[in-house]
């Protein structure tokens, strides 16, 4: 099962995107010749190979004629030499409207981007002014909502007004307990402690590359459903029986296929892989996942033994279950925990996986942050803190929430990945009401408006010149403190109203992760891989990062001190 939950996951978000793509193909098809000639209105030449297009309006009638006719030439023969030119250019779509974007002074008109006309803009003032000052003209849309009903419902992530200000209460007041913040940090260092190095080492052991997103994905998943449902899935194990195979036990090691799935609590039994991977499947998968751990996390709260049970459905039950209209409902309880399940995997996953990439690239980030590990493990040698060995032959060193939070340099180099490669690298927003941004730009009602993330992150006039470079001073004060930056530039998490509600669990279950890596792994990118975003809701990479791990040896063992909670 905790192959193909994670395959049915994965797949489940990228069919939004591949259902637009497809639309749009048949459109273009039907239309190609009156597309031809009205693109020609929009002519602006730096622009138009790519699909953003200005309107210029003084043209000469006749040169206007000429143009349709070259245009329309030119059009038919790159649909006969490449039909699928779009499909194509659509996985460079973020560096080329960035281009366009830094060309354009960071708002552009598109003609097309995925089927839709959209206003496109990377800029700070315009997502300040939509996102918090004008917050109320700008829902998401109902066609944002109808893209993403196959996944998320009408769950927190894909609602609008009453319905989304209900349920944000809810969760917020659930998710900023301190009964949940301690749960959360409990529960990262466990499940890094007991999965993470134990896996690697053995990978390290047996010399073999794996694919460390994929690691991160089933670490982040394993963890975000033990918040979730109290239930860990299990699908990144720690346990290694002497022997044990890792491919064996474990998908997608180069070369290898994914093993025969298997539920542990038996409710996918299932063998049936290949009908699992067809995507009518897929949806089922995760919906009768769901319906298992809210049928067991019910039967845990009827069981009284389990009163002081933290997780996010627990306390939900023991609040108030229902719906919009006042009806608890399974499928409103299925909405909600897939969403608190799809916000909490792929962010912290993501973000982990480009961090590595890019420490791998930057040998004197990976200094820097070993140098500040190192302070801090010689902290612990005296005794001060709660740094532990793990087992898995050899003796390895986790850090909890407290050590994990005086990493300044570490919560930086974090926030780079998160700039230079946001998880959701764009979001949309359309006009209830027409209205005129701070940029000057008058949009009329139902306008659309595409917000590029990752685009803003690589503005020279927002970051400076050294924007598309790994620098983690740049969030590093004179005193050594964290610089704050304003949610409206940094804008991975969103901006308030709407800002992430997970972002602080989101960096402590990170950096548990990462200073475990870092401090006992030695991780290179097997040469010759490519790594390259995915197009998709989430920015993961689509080849995933493949890499060779090397235990990393730092001279004599860190002792535990006397008092760690976890001394073996
Ligand atoms: C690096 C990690 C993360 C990043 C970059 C991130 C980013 C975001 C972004 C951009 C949104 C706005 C989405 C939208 O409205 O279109 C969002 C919303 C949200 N996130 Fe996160 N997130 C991360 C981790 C988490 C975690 C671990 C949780 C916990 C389960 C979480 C819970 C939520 C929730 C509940 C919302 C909905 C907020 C609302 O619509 O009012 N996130 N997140």
């Amino acid at each position: 099962m905790k192959s193909v939950l994670c395959r049915a996951w994965d797949s489940s978000m990228c069919r939004p995107l591949d259902h637009i793509i497809t639309v749009r193909k048949e459109r273009k098809i039907n239309r190609r010749f009156i597309r031809a000639l009205t693109s020609v209105l929009f002519i602006n030449s730096h622009v138009a190979s790519c699909g953003f297009l200005h309107l210029s309006p003084d043209m000469d009638p006749l040169f206007l004629i000429l143009c349709c006719l070259i245009l329309y030439y030119r059009h038919l023969q790159s649909q006969e030499t490449n039909p699928k030119w779009e499909s194509a250019n659509i996985h460079h779509f973020h560096d080329c409207a960035t281009a366009l974007l830094a060309d354009a002074g960071y708002s552009l008109e598109s003609k097309e981007i995925l089927g839709q006309r959209y206003f496109a803009t990377c800029d700070p003032a315009n997502v300040r002014h939509v996102f918090t000052s004008n917050f109320n003209n700008y829902p998401k849309g109902h066609e944002y909502a109808e893209i993403f009903d196959v996944l998320l419902g009408a769950g927190i992530m894909n609602s609008d007004g009453e319905s989304w200000r209900r349920q944000r209460a809810k969760a917020q007041m659930l998710m900023t307990a301190p009964r949940f913040r301690a749960f959360t940090a409990q529960c990262s260092r466990d499940k890094v402690e007991k999965s993470l190095p134990p896996f690697l080492a053995l990978a390290a052991d047996e010399g073999r590359p794996c694919d460390l997103q994929d690691v991160f994905l089933r670490l982040s998943f394993d963890l975000t459903c033990t918040l979730v449902f109290g239930v860990d899935t299990g699908c990144l194990h720690g346990h290694w029986a002497a022997g044990g195979s890792l491919h064996a036990r474990h998908g997608r090691y180069v070369g290898d296929d994914f093993p025969p799935p298997r539920h542990p609590h038996g409710v996918l039994e299932t063998d049936e892989k290949a009908k699992c991977w067809a995507r009518e499947e897929d949806g089922r998968t995760i919906d009768s996942f769901i319906a298992e751990m809210v049928a067991r996390a019910r039967r845990r709260a009827d069981d009284k033994s389990n009163e002081g049970a933290a997780d996010l459905f627990s306390s939900f039950l023991c609040h108030d279950n229902t719906s919009d209209d006042g009806e608890s409902t399974d499928e409103f309880i299925r909405d909600t925990t897939v969403n608190l399940l799809f916000a909490g995997r792929d962010g912290p996953a993501t973000g982990l996986s480009w961090l590595f990439y890019l420490v791998s690239k930057n040998p004197r980030v990976e200094q820097k942050l070993l140098e500040e590990l190192s302070a801090l493990v010689a902290t612990l040698r005296d005794g001060a803190g709660s740094a532990v060995d793990t087992s898995g032959g050899g003796s390895m060193v986790t850090f909890g929430r407290s050590e994990v939070n005086s990493l300044v340099y570490l919560h930086a180099a974090l926030c780079e990945p998160l700039r230079l490669y946001p998880p959701v690298p764009f979001e949309h927003k359309v006009a209830a009401a027409a209205d005129v941004l701070l940029s000057g730009k008058e949009l009329k009602a139902g306008a659309k408006i595409l917000f590029l993330n990752y685009s803003m992150g690589r503005m020279e006039g927002v970051w400076g010149k050294d924007c598309t470079e790994f620098w983690q001073e740049r969030w590093v004060t004179k005193e050594g403190k964290l610089r704050h930056e304003p949610s409206y530039k940094f804008f991975s998490f969103n901006t308030r109203p709407r800002t992430c509600l997970g972002k602080e669990l989101a960096f402590v279950q990170m950096k548990t992760a990462a200073a475990a890596v870092l401090w006992n792994f030695v991780v290179e990118v097997v040469p010759g891989h490519v790594v390259k975003p995915k197009l998709s809701p989430i920015l993961h990479m689509k080849n995933g990062l493949i890499v060779r791990v090397h235990r990393r040896f730092h001279g004599p063992q860190v002792e535990a001190s006397d008092d760690s909670p976890r001394k073996k």
